[in-house]
């Protein structure tokens, strides 16, 4: 209960914050609505007790011809005001939502939690826009109920208060509905997250061409049908547990609407007056069953709202980066690094130095542990013991934005930013940068001569580029971005040996002005490295120039390059 107050409490503040003109219309114009049904009353009674008098009541005519005449426009404005109120919130949710993952840092973007805190906040958004509008309908609908029992307590009380209790089973079978709801819901959404994955695999250039060539594709859609028929089965049964509710609601509704007219027949009440109790009771009883639904809506959309809030909360502020062009030198210092629930440390008192206009590359069999040594170097991952030195400080006492801006990290499964080829290169600084900036990124490259508004990306319209050129554009972005440390994963992995050539003699001649760590499973890209690093099950166990590790015959680094030598 405390959580639906709180949800109808903050979706008002933020509707409040966000659109409140159209709060404000809103809010009018609905309690103007809730007065309907007891003016009803009292205007009909009045206008059937002065026909039977023989009296022409004009003015209670006229009076009843305003009253009814403005009940639709009035509650179409309302709906229409409620819209574009529920339209401005749900922007003002994406947006933060939006921003909000904007400022996740690479560790918390590596947690499997965060994704799915993610997901039921995008999906949360929907729900908790609408949620605004919610508590001034059980305003409304509270109005209504006071009027109408205060107008028929007038006429009959005992038959006023039965009408105010036509109220319960509606609330009572929306609050049912809605907690059945909150339990239904996070099982659909499971089996519709999987679904929807699997429709991914389908629909995606590559993993959907890898199934048509493996033609095991309707396998993947027996999954997403398997998932889809669980999540269909449990939405049915929400479904006839939620009639049933509403009918029983209506069948107690019925019975307390009977006994306030036994009551008005048998308290002795004058035709007008009877009239004009049941009239209002009927206008009444659809506010007061729309109560119901409002208080409903609140308790089914609180713990999506309390999802969407504490992911939004949990995001801190996040200082600008700021990219540090030269930085003399980076080790990892005998760092040790277990992952957690891995049997043996990924990492075992490591050490790697690199300073400023070297070349050094890690290499090492899949699983060797390179990839986790970069993660430590950059921050994604924190050693259990030793240290990670940049410029002889320790990167544990750094913010992360201070410790990233020190480095430009092009990662195996770098982005594929389908934007302008001015806008997936500009993304390489925190920064805006000039066109004069990204032409120079580019300079040399297959996009050189391209306009940068070029749309990437045949999906948009725009133009489709090879694995080898999206690599080309990602290097662009770490050229671009000149942070004084570069960690190139596999960064020629897609590229032809012409294109990996030029673009080694293009490291090593600008090599002077910063430090390079290459990570690599390729021979031709380790001959002129100033140092490689050879690590083998989380050690270290080689180091030295390409000649004198090829020296050793017996090494780990011989073995492995043996056949690429030949
Ligand atoms: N998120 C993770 N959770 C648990 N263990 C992991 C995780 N990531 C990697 N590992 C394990 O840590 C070890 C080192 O992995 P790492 O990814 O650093 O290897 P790598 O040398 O980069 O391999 P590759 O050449 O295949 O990229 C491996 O045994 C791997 O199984």
């Amino acid at each position: 209960m405390l959580e639906t107050l709180r949800t109808a409490r903050d979706s008002l503040i933020d509707a409040a914050r966000v659109s409140p003109g159209w709060l404000t219309l809103c809010s009018v114009l609905v309690l103007i609505q809730a007065a309907v049904p007891g003016l009803q009353v009292v205007l009909i009674g009045g206008l059937v007790d002065a026909l039977t008098a023989g009296r022409r009541p004009w003015g209670l005519l006229i009076g009843l011809t305003v009253v009814v005449g403005s009940m639709y426009p009035l509650s179409q404005v309302t709906m229409a005001a409620g819209q574009r109120m529920t339209l401005w919130l749900k922007l003002h949710y994406r947006s933060e939502l939006a921003y909000a993952a904007a400022r996740l840092s690479p560790s918390r973007l590596a947690e499997p939690a965060t994704a799915i805190a993610l997901e039921a906040g995008q999906a949360a958004t929907d729900p908790i826009s609408g949620v605004a509008t919610r508590p001034v309908q059980v305003l409304g609908a509270g109005v209504t109920s006071v009027v109408l029992c205060a107008a028929i307590w007038s006429i009959n009380p005992l038959s006023g208060l039965l009408v105010l209790g036509a109220l319960i089973p509606t609330v009572i079978a929306f609050t049912a509905i809605s907690r059945m709801e909150s339990r239904g819901w996070p099982r659909v959404a499971e089996q519709e997250r999987r679904a929807a994955y699997a429709t991914e695999q389908l629909l995606q250039q590559r993993s959907g061409t890898e199934l048509a060539v493996l033609g095991s594709g309707h396998k993947v859609a027996d999954l997403v049908v398997n998932h889809r028929t669980a999540a269909s089965r449990v939405l049915d049964w929400m479904i006839g547990v939620a009639m049933a509710w509403e009918l029983a609601a209506a069948l107690a509704g019925a019975v307390l609407f009977g006994a306030a007219l036994v009551a008005l027949v048998s308290g002795g009440a004058s035709g007008g007056a009877a009239a004009a109790a049941i009239a209002g009771t009927i206008s009444g009883l659809n506010a007061i069953r729309l109560c119901g639904y409002a208080f409903g809506t609140i308790i089914t959309a609180a713990p999506q709202a309390q999802i969407y809030r504490e992911f939004v909360r949990s995001v801190p502020a996040r200082a600008p980066q700021s990219v540090v062009p030269v930085v003399e030198s980076v080790a990892l210092d005998n760092v040790i690094f277990r992952y957690p629930g891995a049997e043996r440390a990924a990492l075992s008192g490591a050490s790697i130095t690199a300073r400023r206009g070297e070349m050094i590359a890690l290499v090492g069999v899949n699983g060797a542990g390179k990839t986790t040594a970069v993660s430590l170097l950059v921050g994604g991952l924190n050693p259990v013991s030793g240290r990670v030195l940049i410029d002889g400080r320790d990167a544990a006492g750094m913010s992360e934005a201070e410790r990233l801006g020190h480095f430009g990290l092009l990662v195996q499964e770098f982005g594929r930013f389908e934007f302008t080829l001015r806008d997936a290169v500009a993304l390489g600084s925190p920064e805006a940068v000039s066109d004069d900036a990204v032409c120079k990124a580019l300079a040399g490259t297959f996009a050189a001569d391209l306009p940068l508004d070029t749309q990437l990306g045949q999906q948009w319209g725009g133009t489709g580029i090879s694995g080898g050129q999206w690599q080309r554009v990602a290097l662009a972005r770490i050229q671009l971005r000149n942070a004084g440390i570069w960690i190139l994963d596999e960064p020629t992995s897609a590229i032809d040996a012409e294109a990996e050539r030029e673009i080694f003699a293009d490291l090593r001649r600008t090599k002077e002005a910063r430090i390079t760590i290459v990570v690599s499973h390729r021979a031709s890209t380790l001959t002129e490295m100033d140092r490689i690093y050879v690590i083998d099950e989380g050690a270290v166990v080689q180091q030295g120039t390409y000649r004198q590790l090829l020296a050793e015959p017996a090494g780990r680094f011989a073995r492995l390059f043996a056949t690429q030598q030949d």
